[in-house]
């Protein structure tokens, strides 16, 4: 198992106030390598919060994540920056390019923070470019691209560095639905060629494009669909009612 996640517990306190607010109650799951998975649950149901605990962004107040036999709730403040670079992928809503670099030393930035050579840096970008269609673009500033190439971008970002997993946070939710579309079939494509997504979202379409989907319900997780071989019209419609029924919300 790639990535196994053990009773998780996180309860905030503010410095200002006594009062506690229980994020995630008991968390546990596991993901296999080559699995996306989709994470959904209602407004202030704890998602955030475990993703960003899956991040490094955040410590638990205790459980454990187990990330290759390693346990990343652990690792010291001074290394968390260079493990997040070497083993995990970021796509997150606004991409976050950085409009004064050009759209391949942006894609090459986490490669250059961990000193990698020039050679590898090239082979593995001619690798991804023509896949995610911007070998055009490389040369260009991120202010000339549209939304949809920025994207693409940042997946080529998020990829460069061959990472064990990736952890998209609400990728569509600042997109319109073409563009939504063309991103989900994108991160689709990169999972069957064996790259392990988890993306947390409020939306039941994109939450159909994985292959298996948690939900989480005051700060637990409940209940899990898998999609097995349906298309995602027919998945959508179940996660819909799934999201519906048990949680007693309307979902998009
Ligand atoms: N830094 C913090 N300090 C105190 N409470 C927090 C903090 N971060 C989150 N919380 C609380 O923890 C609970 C879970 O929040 P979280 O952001 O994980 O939910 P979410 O499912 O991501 O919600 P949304 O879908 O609205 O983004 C909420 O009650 C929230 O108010």
């Amino acid at each position: 198992m790639l990535l196994q996640v053990n009773h998780l517990q996180k309860i905030f306190q503010t410095r200002f106030s006594k009062e506690k607010t229980t994020a995630l109650q008991d968390v546990a799951f596991g993901v296999d390598k080559g699995e996306y998975i989709a994470i959904m649950g209602e407004s202030g149901s704890g998602k955030t919060t475990l993703l960003n605990i899956l991040a490094t962004l955040e410590k638990p107040t205790s459980g454990s994540v187990i990330l290759n036999d390693q346990d990343i709730t652990k690792i010291k403040e001074n290394q968390l920056a260079v493990y997040r670079r070497e083993h995990l992928g970021f796509i997150f809503q606004d991409f976050n390019l950085l409009d004064t670099l050009s759209v391949r030393d942006n894609i090459f930035l986490p490669l250059v923070l961990g000193r990698q050579k020039t050679a590898i840096m090239e082979q593995r970008l001619a690798q991804l470019a023509p896949k995610l269609n911007i070998a055009d673009l490389l040369n260009k500033q991120p202010f000339e691209l549209s939304g949809g190439q920025k994207q693409r971008v940042a997946i080529a970002r998020a990829l460069i560095t061959q990472p064990e997993l990736v952890l998209a946070d609400e990728p569509t939710a600042a997109l319109d639905f073409k563009n939504s579309e063309a991103l989900l079939s994108l991160l689709e494509s990169i999972n069957q060629a064996g790259q392990t997504i988890l993306m947390v979202t409020h939306s039941a379409m994109a939450a159909a494009h994985a292959k298996r989907v948690l939900f989480i319900k005051d700060g637990r997780i409940f209940h899990q669909l898998y999609r097995a071989d349906r298309e995602v019209p027919a998945f959508m419609q179940e996660i819909s009612l799934t999201m519906t029924n048990i949680l007693g919300t309307e979902v998009q």
